[in-house]
C-alpha cells in the first residue's frame, strides 16, 4: 500500500502533505478529541511551515487545540539548541502561530537528564517511550539521503530491535551523535505513514529505495511494512528516473 505523490516543485509538495495531515486530523476527530501526529526534524519542519502555516487554504483547516506533537527523533541537546528537532519546529511553526490560536501539546525530551557523559540517555529514552500513545494516529518522516528514517541508519545495530519503542543512540553518523529514536516496532503501530522528500539530493536514494532491491535500507523497509498505508509526497527533481509510478494527493 504506498503510493507516491510527485509535483513540480517542493512548495507544492508541502502543499499536499499538509492537505493530507488535515485530512487524517478531520477523520480521527471525527471520533476522538485529540489527534496524535509525529514529526521528523531537517527539511520536513520547513515544508510544515509552508504547508500549516503559510498556506491560507490549509492553515484555517488545522485545528491546533486538539493536536498532540510528538518527536520521532531528538537530538540530546537542550530545546534551544540550533539542532534541536523541538527547538526548530517551535521557531519555525508554532512561533508563527497567531496569538490567538490555542498551542499543541508538544512532547519534548526531558531535559533534565541530560548529562555532559551522556550517562542517562537511555533513561531519556525510557521516559519518552513511557509518554507515548499505544500509536501515533499520523508519522512524518524524511528520508536521508543514505536512507536513514528517524534516527535509524543503514546497517545500524539499532534496527532489529524488537521490545524497545524509542532507543538511544551515541553513534549516529550524522551529528549529532547522541539522539533518541523510534524504533521499527514503534513505527509499525502507527495507523498512517507518510515521507516527505524534495531535491536532486535525494533522487539517488529514492532511485534505491523503489528499485526493490535494496529492502535493507530503513526507509525501504517502510515501503514494506505489512497493512500500513503509506504515502510518499515528493517533487520531481527527487523521483526522476526511480520507475514508479507517481500520481498527485487526491486524484484518485
Ligand atoms: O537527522 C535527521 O535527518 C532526517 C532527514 O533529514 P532531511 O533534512 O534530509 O530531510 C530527519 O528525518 C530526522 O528527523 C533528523 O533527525
Amino acid at each position: 500500500m504506498v503510493e507516491v505523490y510527485e509535483y513540480a516543485d517542493s512548495k507544492e509538495a508541502s502543499y499536499a502533505l499538509s492537505e493530507y495531515i488535515v485530512d487524517a486530523q478531520d477523520k480521527v476527530l471525527a471520533k476522538e478529541k485529540v489527534f496524535r501526529i509525529a514529526i521528523s526534524g531537517g527539511s520536513l519542519v520547513g515544508a510544515l511551515q509552508e504547508g500549516l502555516v503559510l498556506n491560507k487554504a490549509i492553515a484555517p483547516r488545522v485545528k491546533w487545540a486538539q493536536w498532540e506533537i510528538y518527536f520521532v527523533d531528538e537530538r540530546l541537546l537542550p530545546l534551544s539548541n540550533q539542532d534541536s528537532n523541538y527547538g526548530l519546529f517551535k521557531r519555525k511553526v508554532v512561533n508563527l502561530l497567531d496569538s490567538k490560536i490555542t498551542r499543541p501539546k508538544i512532547v519534548a525530551i526531558n531535559t533534565t537528564l541530560l548529562s555532559p557523559s551522556g550517562g542517562q540517555d537511555d533513561v531519556i529514552a525510557t521516559d519518552y517511550a513511557r509518554r507515548l500513545p499505544d500509536h501515533m494516529d499520523v508519522v512524518i518522516l524524511g528520508c536521508g539521503e543514505d536512507g536513514h528514517i528517524c534516527s535509524l541508519f543503514p546497517g545500524h545495530k539499532l534496527l532489529p530491535e524488537t521490545t524497545k519503542m524509542v532507543a538511544n543512540i551515541d553513534d549516529s553518523p550524522k551529528p549529532p551523535a547522541r539522539r533518541i529514536t523510534f524504533t521499527l516496532p514503534y513505527l509499525k503501530k502507527a495507523t498512517q505513514i507518510a515521507f516527505f522528500a524534495f531535491g536532486s539530493g535525494k533522487n539517488p536514494v529514492l532511485k534505491r529505495v523503489f528499485s526493490k532491491k535494496e529492502e535493507d535500507l530503513p526507509s525501504a523497509m517502510v515501503n514494506n511494512f505489512p497493512g500500513i498505508p503509506v504515502s510518499w509526497f515528493v517533487d520531481e527533481a527527487a523521483i526522476e528516473g526511480a520507475g514508479v509510478p507517481t500520481s498527485t494527493y487526491g486524484e484518485k
